[in-house]
């Protein structure tokens, strides 16, 4: 859906090109992060992809098609655009801020009113409410939302995501990421987001692109795969000290060879197969329990899982585990939630 191909972008006068040949793909409907230190090109990689900056080499494809030879203007109504401060006219209502693209595109005011209304109903925002007021009589979360709202409003097929969670607070931040999954689950856009949170990189990523310095791409994975696996010691020390305890949340008890229920004892604490193994762990130890009951979709016992095999699914210093199922990740919202 989208292709970098060998793309260099060296700023006038800078000895270092903020990009350095970098090629990547991402998959339609998928959801990439762009990840990796402060001043490692992330910003530039993404801006490049809709022509904001211009590639000093190399190509970069949407849908098969060479955006340097398309108009910048359409290009950037087929991707939406959503960046950290939102960049609301202030100026301008709510109703007018969402409207603006398809305006510009000449829809009639009932086709713009009703697009407005839909869209807001999409990301959760009352039409009757907030419709006419304006950017600063809304919170920052709301603005936000309104900032997802139009980067939709033309329906394009991709989006690209500048830190968008990134001046919120973090309840919040956790509140928006999460319907911003749930809105992604139901429009299936193709999307590149960029954010230097590694918390946010796990919970949000379909894939993780890890960037050193001048974007070289290091890692190009899942979530689960980079905690379970980084490629070298630069990732590795990104992911940090936390990653065996990360990774428990990307994997699903249902995906994990399951003991019989009499192999665990007497335990109170019962977990759903689709819940992570972070929250199965935490149940236990809130309980005091060395196993929880597994329940299938009608609340049935399918089986236990104890500690040891938690254990035993985790990546360790004896090396990561080589049997069992592969990693389930888990879905997001409710057991991928940080
Ligand atoms: N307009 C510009 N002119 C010259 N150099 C620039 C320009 N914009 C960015 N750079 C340089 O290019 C490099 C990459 O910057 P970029 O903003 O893409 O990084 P980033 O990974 O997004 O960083 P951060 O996480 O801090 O936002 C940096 O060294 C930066 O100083």
């Amino acid at each position: 859906m989208i292709r970098l191909d060998a793309v260099t972008k060296r700023y006038p006068g800078q000895d270092a090109p903020a990009v350095d040949g970098l090629t990547l793909s991402v998959r339609e409907g998928e959801i990439v992060v762009l990840l990796g230190p402060s001043g490692c090109g992330k910003t530039t990689t993404l801006r490049l992809i809709n022509r904001l900056i211009e590639p000093t080499e190399g190509r970069i494809f949407l849908d098969g098609e060479d955006v340097t030879r398309v108009n910048p203007d359409e290009l950037r109504r087929r991707i939406g655009y959503v960046i950290q401060q939102v960049g609301l006219f202030p100026h301008m209502t709510i109703a007018g801020n969402i409207g603006l693209i398809p305006r510009t595109l000449g829809w009639d005011k009932k086709r713009v009113g009703a697009r407005v209304d839909e869209l807001l109903d999409l990301v959760g925002l009352d039409p009757g409410t907030f419709r006419g007021r304006y950017p600063k009589e809304l919170s920052g979360g709301q603005q936000q939302r309104v900032g997802v709202a139009r980067a939709l409003a033309a329906d394009p097929p991709a989006m690209l995501m500048d830190e968008p969670f990134g001046a919120i607070d973090p309840i919040t931040r956790e509140r928006l990421q999460d319907a911003f999954l749930e809105l992604q689950a139901r429009i299936g856009k193709t999307i590149v987001l960029v954010t230097h949170d590694l918390t946010e990189a796990l919970k949000l990523g379909d894939r993780i692109a890890m960037l050193g310095e001048r974007a070289r791409l290091v890692q190009y994975d899942t979530p689960a795969a980079i905690l379970a696996e980084p490629a070298d010691e630069f990732v590795a020390s990104f992911v940090g000290a936390g990653a065996a305890m990360r990774r428990l949340r990307l994997v699903e008890v249902g995906s994990i060879e399951l003991v019989p229920v009499e192999a665990v004892g007497a335990v109170s604490t019962s977990v759903r197969a689709d819940q992570s193994l972070y929250e199965a762990l935490d149940a236990m130890l809130r309980a005091g329990d060395e196993g929880a009951v597994v329940l299938d979709e009608d609340g049935r016992p399918a089986g236990a899982v104890s500690w040891s095999a938690i254990v035993r699914e985790t990546p360790h210093a004896g090396g990561a585990p080589s049997a069992g199922p592969p990693l389930t990740r888990a879905p997001n919202g409710e057991s991928g939630r940080r």
